[in-house]
């Protein structure tokens, strides 16, 4: 058996982590052969409700789950930890962007990404889900400088599986026919959902350029774009609550894929340290096709960019470099 992996869940008294938490302890994340400790931190006033997760984590009678450590103190929660996934933050309401959470999100990313320079094992694997989850990845990110900052994505993998549900929706296939979408950008309605290098294997077993099976550019620019950049928010409309079981899914299979690495012919989105590649300004933390292997992201590169494809991808290049302002601005109050 492998040496027991500490993974670290923040905010797993609210509804995401309801969902997400026995994906990750059942093994369906890590492996069927890998331990867990969870550490699952939360505010003070959430630790009643907390203590209850706890419970049922028990109740489901998990063999690879070796201890649930609960707390309100990230001194505690970020100690030695192996992984962490920082979900916890104030989601967003109707009528709102995500970026309107940035003033009172982002001094929780602060707080946090010092807590893991402090505390966390260096070769720490960080994961934000909490929005606007680029800009709080940056923080994170800049506050633990001694962890590199390959360690450190940002979950747009939501966004790709949306684009790869309308997609499936569309041609008459499953998702799983579905390949080498990209979410260029920030995880927000600026967001890029880009179809022109994308593959689709139709029912007749013949693979087509998702354009060709799609037949309909209209739809890809006028429907398809707009359903997947808004889509957080027809969430919040009809439940008035946002997403947290296809958040929850997302999370998993990004932190299975960037454990496990990509399948070769496949890619998938994530919210990573820009180096430059595709003219995307350096440090920026912006969401781009990659491949994993060995626990580590690349950047895929070569893709040809339009200046169709090059305004949209300059647009919400555009917003991260506001949000980055804005947010150090915060942290140095
Ligand atoms: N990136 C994505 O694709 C994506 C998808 C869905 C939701 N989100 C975001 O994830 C976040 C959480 O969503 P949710 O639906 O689970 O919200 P929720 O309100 O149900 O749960 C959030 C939890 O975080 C806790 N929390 C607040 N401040 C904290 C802190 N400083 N330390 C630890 N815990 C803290 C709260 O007490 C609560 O239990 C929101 O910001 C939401 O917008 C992102
Ligand atoms: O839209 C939100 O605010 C929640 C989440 O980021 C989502 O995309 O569903």
């Amino acid at each position: 058996m492998a040496e027991t992996l500490r993974v670290l869940v923040t905010g797993a008294a609210g509804q995401i982590g309801y969902s997400l938490l026995y994906s990750i302890a059942n093994g369906d994340v890590f492996g069927k052969d890998q331990p867990i400790i969870l550490h699952l931190l939360d505010i003070t006033p959430a630790l009643g409700a907390l203590g209850g997760v706890k419970l049922e984590l028990e109740d489901c009678s998990l063999p690879l789950l070796r201890d649930v450590v609960c707390t309100d103190q990230e001194a505690v929660a970020f100690k030695d930890i192996d992984i962490a996934v920082l979900v916890g933050a104030m989601p967003r309401k109707e009528g709102m962007e995500r970026k309107d959470l940035l003033a009172a999100n982002v001094r929780i990313f602060k707080s946090q990404g010092t807590a893991l320079e402090t505390h966390a094992k260096k070769t720490v694997k960080v994961l934000v889900v909490g929005n606007p989850a680029n800009t709080n990845c940056l923080i994170a990110s800049k506050y633990a400088p001694s962890i590199p900052a390959e360690n450190f994505s940002c979950l747009t993998r939501l966004d790709h599986n949306r684009a790869k549900g309308q997609v499936a929706l569309k041609t008459g296939v499953t998702a799983a026919q579905v390949r080498k979408v990209t979410i260029w950008g920030n995880h927000s309605s600026t967001q890029f959902p880009d179809l022109r290098h994308a593959e689709v294997t139709l029912a007749t077993g013949e693979t087509k350029s998702a354009y060709d099976a799609i037949q309909d550019e209209n739809w890809i620019k006028n429907t398809f774009i707009p359903v997947v950049q808004k889509r957080g928010a027809a969430i919040i409309a009809a439940r008035k609550l946002s997403s947290a079981m296809s958040a929850a899914k997302a999370i998993c299979d990004h932190l299975r894929d960037w454990w496990f690495g990509t399948p070769e012919n496949d890619w998938v989105s994530m919210g990573v340290i820009s180096d430059g590649s595709y003219g995307v300004e350096k440090g920026l933390l912006y969401s781009f096709p990659v491949k994993c292997s060995n626990k580590t992201w690349t950047i895929v590169q070569g893709l040809e960019i339009n200046d169709w494809a090059r305004d949209l991808m300059n647009k919400t290049a555009q917003e991260l470099v506001e949000e980055r302002n804005d947010a150090l601005e915060a942290c140095n109050k």
